[in-house]
């Protein structure tokens, strides 16, 4: 390392300093910044092995926000930047956003000096730092999903597969019923990707969270000066699938009103933009799905009958992860694998003893729970904490035994921080999941999901 060059930015002076004293033995040059202004001047001209970045200067003193939008910043200026992230002990949850953002890896305040020599060394050793890239697409969502090659696991899935061949080459119209995190999304993108419509749009849509404002405007379009922000002709969602496939997410969750629009919309097969007054046709599949009982809702008279008997030609029931113990196993495995190589991880295997605990666990937010459960103890996994390359019971956290790696008290302070930034931004912007996104940081779909999580 002794001819390796290190920069340090953090906005405390005895951090820089306290820093500097420890890696000065062993790095060849370390530069030390207090104002992260000054990072685009500092990267222009001079190339840094590795960049030792705070996540929390003082304007912003503990979302991380500001260090998230510096980290970008640097990937920009130079996509191959080592990041090492400067965490204050209890933003672990953070620390995973930042991984996944492009950072190399972090290091918590107050850090262990044998720790964080290694944490650098790595980090000075690894080339190019496309590792810890996060998979292409995962950063941020575009409008129009292209077809993702994702794999089915699980034997329990096997007859809904063979259906989903049969069903999938007609145009028939699919509902998908199941929990969330069950995999409708992922069958939903299987069904077009069989379809003749595979070259074609899959466009998939969250109806449940669109406002009742937003709702017309976000699936039909609208012309320019049809309400105050239109000041563009834009297509909706149904046109930009046009040809192709229209997944239209929690379906159970629209108002009467959006579901009469609706309805005429698949009665007549044309839209109509707001503020036009001539419907456009157009050809799309329809899938939806739903995690409510749409029976019992038409029941309670809270959904259309007419509209059920038009979106459920063909039913398709996900079955909830803890009625499929048996696919547990290998859907861990598959995750594990996946994500030790993504973040280059040396973890290879689940031991005996908590593949049982996965087994008896209820797993409410399913399939989904389980990939981010493992995601994260791969990400936090140390050697010295998985005993060569097995992840054990206590590295890993479940939802309702947080007994793990995280003390439980910082693990909540740290989600009502969270929920506190989430309510506070859609306030902000009325509801807009896209603005909401951009502000926090987080791609459409983990918003989607920390609504979800916090019920908002
Ligand atoms: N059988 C499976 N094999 C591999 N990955 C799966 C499987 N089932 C689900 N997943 C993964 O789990 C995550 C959640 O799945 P998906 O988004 O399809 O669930 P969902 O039922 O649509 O959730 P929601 O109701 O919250 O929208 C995704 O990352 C998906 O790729």
């Amino acid at each position: 390392m002794q001819d390796a060059k290190l920069l340090i930015v953090d906005d405390d002076p005895d951090v820089l300093l306290a820093a500097r004293l420890l890696l000065k033995r062993h790095v060849g040059t370390v530069d030390i910044e207090k104002n992260p202004e000054k990072l685009p001047f500092l990267l222009n001209n001079n190339r840094y092995d590795a960049i030792v970045l705070d996540m929390n200067f003082q304007r912003d003193v503990s979302s991380g926000r500001e260090g998230f939008a510096w980290l970008d910043r640097i990937l920009d200026i130079d996509p191959k930047a080592r990041v090492v992230l400067f965490t204050a002990y209890g933003d672990v949850e953070m620390a995973v956003r930042a991984i996944k953002a492009g950072a190399v890896d972090f290091v918590l305040k107050p850090w262990q000096n044998d720790k964080f020599l290694d944490t650098i060394r790595a980090a000075i050793a690894k080339a190019g730092g496309s590792l810890q890239m996060p998979e292409p697409g995962t950063k941020a969502e575009g409008r129009t999903s292209s077809p993702k090659q994702t794999s089915i696991i699980g034997s329990a899935m096997r007859p809904i597969l063979e259906t989903v061949e049969r069903v999938a080459p007609t145009d028939a119209n699919v509902l998908i019923l199941g929990e969330n995190g069950t995999g409708k999304d992922l069958i939903a993108r299987a069904i077009h990707e069989h379809s003749n419509r595979s070259d074609k749009p899959f466009v998939s849509v969250d109806v449940g969270a669109l406002t009742e404002s937003l709702f017309e405007s976000e699936l039909f379009g609208h012309v320019k000066g049809a309400f105050t922000d239109a000041r563009e002709d834009r297509a909706g969602r149904f046109e930009e699938a046009n040809g192709g496939t229209i997944f239209l997410d929690e379906i159970g969750n629209l108002t009467p009103s959006q579901q009469a629009r609706l309805l005429t919309v698949l009665q007549q097969r044309q839209v109509t933009r707001v503020g036009a007054n001539k419907a456009k046709s157009v050809d799309v599949r329809l899938i939806c799905a739903t995690n409510a009982d749409l029976n019992e809702r038409v029941a309670e008279r809270a959904f259309r009958q007419d509209l059920l008997y038009r979106i459920n030609t063909i039913e398709l029931h996900l079955p909830a992860l803890r009625d499929r113990p048996t696919d547990i196993g290998p859907l861990a495995e598959y995750f594990l694998k996946k994500y030790a190589k993504q973040y280059n991880r040396p973890v290879t295997s689940l031991s005996p003893a908590l593949l049982a605990e996965m087994k008896q666990y209820r797993w409410p937010g399913n399939v989904r729970e389980l990939q981010h459960a493992i995601e994260r103890a791969v990400i936090l996994a140390r050697p010295e904490l998985t005993k060569g390359t097995t992840l054990e019971p206590g590295d890993f956290v479940f939802r309702k035994d947080a007994s793990a790696t995280t003390p439980v008290n910082e693990t909540l302070q740290l989600e009502d921080m969270e929920r506190h930034l989430i309510q506070q931004a859609m306030q902000k912007h009325r509801g807009s999941i896209t603005d909401v996104a951009k502000e926090l940081g987080l791609s459409r779909q983990a918003l989607y999901r920390r609504l979800e999580k916090f019920g908002l």
